[in-house]
């Protein structure tokens, strides 16, 4: 069978996008770590799905799956190129699309700077949401590596992440410590782990180490996750710029019990098709 897809990025966060809409696909574990092969695959860090709306409410529903094969419950920069590929298929015309993922509705939006802004929902903090095995809600967490102890916080963007604060993110050992983090027994699920670096009141300087992955060149739930953790632990302002190694995105967060909004590119880089 052929499959035709795009290769699209978002602040170099690297995507292999499928349209099962028109092409109604079911793809296995062994497939898709196939395709996600750098050398021998089309390579990506996620493959993003899009299906018919589970929902009348819905235009789409929006599954994700690492490069590992495992599928998982949120992408912050796939959301936003979700938005750009179903507009550049024809698939809708709209500017604001709602699509259902695993965990919740995303609201996305495109706009007229051609920016994709993402409403990403309600960061969830209770140990029992992320999951984290913690028995109660902790604005710091601590864990012990190596015989180091490292202090965290964590929050659920739909998916777990865990975020440390560093003084610089280009001495940090994010490979060591992430790797060891996203398979620690604290994270029953793992989780993304993310190294922050303060800049100002209003930025933050970020490397992921994303579950499934390894480290990317940007990770829109982990910008997010940060933001969060950047305000509750840092006092940072409502409105944060994330630097990644890959681009930049606008984080938006009034604070407890209210919603999250990132704002930043999406990219096409070509459109293929693939013998599966
Ligand atoms: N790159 C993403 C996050 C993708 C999923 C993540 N690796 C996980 O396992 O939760 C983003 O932009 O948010």
């Amino acid at each position: 069978m052929m499959l035709s897809f795009a290769k699209m990025h978002g602040l170099g966060n690297d995507f292999m996008v499928v349209d099962g809409v028109t092409q109604p696909i079911f793809l296995n574990e062994s497939q898709i770590i196939k395709l996600g092969d750098r050398h021998r695959g089309v390579g990506f860090d996620q493959l993003l799905l899009i299906e018919p709306p589970q929902q009348p409410d819905l235009d789409f529903q929006y599954r994700i799956f690492n490069a590992d094969g495992s599928e998982v419950e949120q992408c912050g920069n796939g959301a936003r190129c979700i938005a750009r590929f179903v507009r550049n298929v024809g698939l809708t015309w709209k500017h604001k699309i709602r699509v259902g993922t695993m965990k919740g509705v995303l609201n996305l939006q495109i706009m007229r700077n051609g920016l994709v802004s993402v409403d990403m929902g309600e960061p969830r903090l209770e140990p029992g949401d992320i999951p984290l095995r913690y028995a109660q809600k902790e604005l710091f967490y601590h864990v012990n590596l190596d015989g180091i102890d490292y202090q965290f916080g964590s929050v659920s963007m739909g998916n777990p992440h865990c975020v440390l604060t560093v003084d610089n993110v280009d001495e940090t050992d994010v490979d060591k410590i992430g790797r060891q983090l996203t398979e620690h027994h604290l994270f029953p699920e793992g989780t993304n782990v993310g190294f922050m670096q303060k800049v100002s009141d209003s930025e933050i300087r970020l490397r992921v180490y994303e579950r499934g992955v390894g480290e990317t060149q940007a990770c829109g739930t982990g910008a997010c996750a940060s933001a969060v953790i950047g305000r509750l632990q840092h006092q940072m302002e409502n409105k944060i710029r994330v630097y990644l190694p890959g681009g930049h995105l606008h984080i938006d967060w009034g604070g407890v019990g209210e919603t999250l909004k990132m704002m930043g590119p999406a990219e096409l880089v070509y459109q293929g098709f693939i013998e599966l």
